[in-house]
């Protein structure tokens, strides 16, 4: 008797059982299904779960990534287990094109998730499993990755306005196999999945079967790991983001405050400021060293950490990020009391209108510019004419700042306004609307 067949959990029972709290009261399902054994079971699971959720909306999305020879019947097969399936499905054709210093299948992956992104329904479903996480863990560590890269595959997130839901991460490749055969289930085969030219498919073929005969639990052990570094990761998040916040005045950050605390939450909390901004690729390397020059560097001294999309210079007592930008031209905007924030990517940063004694609104009618300084232009103030770059000065804007600080005109082409600094004292009113001017780049 096969007694491992007589212990299989039945598969739709627990994913009944674990349907996530988070997840109750959406009803709009769509499944990510490459065709391959893994999403062909979760499509089974799914469609068999409307029986017992009869809110459940499911449908299926195939991507068609042209890079294999047999993609177009691939496309035949999900379309026609779908079709008996009652399952409506939509197939997103994508040009995958090896873009500098990314593989082919970092690219791939790319363009999924962005079809992905345009799903309709609230929540996108994929079926990586145990053994996918248990490869993905191995990985990290052969990366050194920390504690975030660590925790794995996340059963749940959000992506954009959906949420990313993976229900079969508990269960082994071996047990969606066993479901497959129990339900006659027909899938295709991606031979790419064969090549150990891939890391992850040397793992799977040659290190995890040699793992699977000394320690044969080694996917549940490197699933535990996975948990604990979640947790973790996600304690690491909690305390960054309240050092963070008690760092923050504006966009930049108060140095003192940074140097209070330890060196380690030093780093995570600036690790933090720069993900909030987008930039998440910072070697830990060169983290250190910038910290390290914060805190024995003279106060006058302005220690810089360089990265591809920004610079972070010290400038006085504050931290500020300053965006790497191409090359600014001047750009065209309207007064709109009903749009207060404006996002300007070519400039690195927002405007925003507040009603808190500012530029009155007949010198806000028509086409308003923003313009690079040219050098030399000032600005009307309540004692005379002041040079823009004394008032941007005063303002302790560092020097890398000044160069790319937006001058705001009026439609008559007067100079209005240094944005978050000065307007100009002949368009003031109490009543009036000051412009802001947050620089950074977006998360
Ligand atoms: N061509 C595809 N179209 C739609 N969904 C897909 C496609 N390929 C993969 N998926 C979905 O993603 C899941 C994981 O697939 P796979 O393991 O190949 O991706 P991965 O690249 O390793 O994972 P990740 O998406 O996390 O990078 C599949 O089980 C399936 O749900």
């Amino acid at each position: 008797m096969d007694v491992t067949r007589k212990m299989q959990p039945d598969l739709l029972d627990a994913l009944l059982a674990h349907w996530p709290d988070n997840l109750s009261g959406l009803c709009a399902f769509e499944l990510g299904l490459s065709g391959g054994l893994d999403s062909m079971v979760l499509l089974s699971l799914l469609a068999r779960a409307r029986q017992y959720q009869p809110q459940l909306r499911l449908s299926a999305v195939h991507v068609h990534h042209g890079l294999n020879a047999a993609a177009d019947d691939w496309v035949l097969h999900c379309q026609e287990i779908c079709r008996q399936l009652d399952v409506p499905l939509r197939v997103a054709r994508v040009v995958v094109s090896r873009a500098a210093g990314e593989s082919l299948e970092a690219q791939a992956r790319q363009q999924r998730y962005a079809v992905y992104a345009q799903s309709t329904a609230e929540v996108l479903v994929l079926a990586h499993h145990l053994d996918d996480q248990s490869e993905t863990v191995l990985l990290q560590l052969l990366r050194g990755g920390g504690v975030r890269a660590l925790s794995g595959i996340p059963a749940l997130r959000s992506l954009e306005h959906l949420q990313l839901w993976r229900p079969l991460l508990g269960f082994t490749r071996q047990q969606l196999e066993r479901y497959a055969s129990e339900q006659g289930l027909s899938w295709v085969e991606d031979d790419s999945n064969a090549d150990i030219a891939y890391r992850r498919n040397l793992l799977r073929h040659r290190i995890m079967p040699l793992l699977q005969q000394h320690v044969p639990s080694y996917r549940q052990q490197l699933g535990r790991t996975a948990w604990h570094m979640a947790q973790a990761s996600q304690l690491v998040d909690e305390v960054a983001a309240a050092d963070l916040a008690s760092c923050t005045t504006g966009a930049a950050l108060d140095v003192e405050r940074v140097l209070s605390f330890s060196p380690v939450r030093q780093g995570f909390l600036l690790m933090a400021w720069l993900r909030s901004m987008g930039q998440s690729q910072v070697a830990p390397e060169q983290l250190q060293e910038f910290l390290r020059q914060l805190r024995v560097a003279a106060a006058a001294s302005q220690p810089c950490l360089q990265l591809p999309e920004l610079v972070v210079v010290r400038y006085r007592q504050l931290l500020h990020a300053v965006p790497v930008l191409p090359s600014l031209s001047a750009c065209a905007l309207q007064f709109d009391p009903e749009r207060p924030v404006c996002r300007l990517s070519d400039w690195g940063g927002s405007l925003r209108w507040v009603r808190r004694g500012g530029l009155t609104l007949q010198s806000l009618v028509g086409d308003l510019q923003l313009r690079p300084r040219l050098g030399g232009e000032v600005l009307q103030q309540a004692v005379g004419r002041k040079p823009v770059k004394k008032l941007l000065q005063e303002a302790g804007i560092p020097p890398l700042l000044r160069r790319q600080w937006p001058l705001l005109y009026a439609a008559d082409g007067r100079l209005l306004a240094l944005p978050g600094v000065a307007v100009a004292s002949d368009c003031f009113s109490p009543e009036g609307y000051w412009p802001e001017w947050q620089p950074g780049l977006e998360g």
